[in-house]
């Protein structure tokens, strides 16, 4: 049987270029960087060259911060618990601004801070699943509001937000400014500096890089405290040891990433088209989204009257792995919240299957799933309680 990996937007394989420059830090330069003898030190210049390749992948200046850190949970913990301590705890802007679609690394961590103090405000998306300039003018009040907190693209719908006029509303305003590009990097061009966050949060195994770790860019100035202490590490804005064959592999990973944006616009977009079109040459399916609005390699789809979770089982006995939406709320059987949001209806909204590509997904795979999918979904109908042809 055919393996077909289409859950890219969970996880990606490591590009095997990755994989070879990390092996060295494992048993042959194994020191800790903050060791003073030679097998700490010996580390130093690929952990430059791998800070180098973060700041220019993501468009840093020289003046900013770009710290490693585990993952982008925690990148974005730091950054939103960052904003409570240095200001809604210290002053009179008691607010955040996001999404009701955002991560729940970002959606989570703005609860917890609502019952610390915080008054979170998740802005309404208009019918294209975004949240337009002229919403954000509407709702933000630069006396009240301490974050604008907002991701460059959905995971789950691959939907893309105007993350430069917005953040330049933001600057304007004097607010500050949070991007979750999580979801953006490795799949369009992103550019801190270029869209004027204030900060940015990155994770490098959604580019081909290793899982575990992952990078927050902080602009100069930027208002910061660490959410871990206990060392001088990355200059005393995250402590613990770090993770040296991880900051290389993601530094390169990013670098790569990079390189192959016109592979994503072009190859990867065109094989997420060819199965996007016979998705929607099923009879009552729906896709969310405008294609040319969303990043190039992801389609969440509805299949009315099969429910996700079964349609994505059928696939995987066929070796074609796909999600009901991201991998966190897999566990869920409730109906995907970001359709919920965007106002797809709900018996709908429990029909949804992710599929998301990557540079390393082949025409042979599109054409297979293309093939398994048509007959899984006939085959479901047939047994469906509530699909009736319309
Ligand atoms: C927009 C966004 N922001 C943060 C994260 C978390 O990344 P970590 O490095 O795993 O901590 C993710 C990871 N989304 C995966 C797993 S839930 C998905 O299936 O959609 C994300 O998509």
């Amino acid at each position: 049987m055919q393996r077909v990996y289409l859950d890219n937007n969970a996880t990606t394989i490591v590009d095997p270029r990755v994989k070879e420059a990390m092996e060295i830090y494992f048993c042959q330069q194994y020191g800790n960087p903050n060791s003073l003898h030679q097998f700490g030190t010996e580390v130093h210049p690929a952990m430059r060259v791998a800070l180098d390749r973060l700041y220019a992948g993501i468009g840093a200046a020289d003046e900013d911060d770009v710290i490693v850190t585990s993952c982008a949970t925690e990148s974005n913990n730091t950054v939103l618990k960052a904003v409570y301590w240095e200001v809604i705890s210290k002053t009179n802007k008691k607010r955040i601004l996001t999404t009701p679609v955002e991560h729940p690394s970002v959606s989570h961590v703005c609860e917890f801070l609502a019952e610390n103090g915080a008054e979170i405000i998740e802005l309404p998306l208009n019918k294209y699943g975004i949240v337009d300039l002229s919403t954000l003018k509407e709702y933000l009040d630069p006396e009240k509001t301490a974050l604008v907190s907002i991701m460059w693209a959905n995971n789950e719908t691959g939907i893309i937000f105007p993350i430069k006029e917005l953040a330049a509303y933001a600057r304007s305003q004097g607010v500050l400014f949070h991007t979750d590009a999580v979801q953006a990097i490795g799949k369009i061009p992103v550019n801190a500096r270029e869209v004027g966050v204030d900060y940015l949060s990155f994770s490098a195994h959604k580019f081909h890089g290793p899982k575990g770790v992952g990078g927050l860019y902080i602009r100069q100035g930027a208002p910061f405290v660490p959410l871990l202490h206990g060392g001088e590490h990355m200059g005393g804005k995250r402590s613990g040891t770090i993770n040296v064959a991880g900051m290389v592999g993601m530094g390169l990973a990013l670098e790569l990433a990079n390189y192959a944006l016109e592979y994503e616009a072009t190859e990867v977009r065109r094989l997420r088209d060819k199965l996007e079109d016979a998705i929607l040459a099923i009879p009552d399916t729906l896709v969310i989204g405008k294609r040319e609005l969303r990043v190039p390699n992801t389609i969440l789809a509805s299949f009315r009257g099969v429910e996700g979770e079964a349609l994505i089982w059928d696939l995987n006995k066929q070796g074609i792995a796909a999600s009901t939406g991201s991998a966190c709320a897999s566990e869920s059987l409730e109906p995907n919240p970001v359709m919920v949001a965007i106002g797809v209806d709900r018996e709908l909204a429990h029909t949804a299957v992710r599929f998301s590509l990557s540079r390393f997904t082949t025409e042979e795979e599109i054409d297979y799933t293309i093939e398994v999918l048509r007959a899984s979904v006939k085959r479901l109908r047939e047994i469906s309680s509530t699909y009736k042809k319309c």
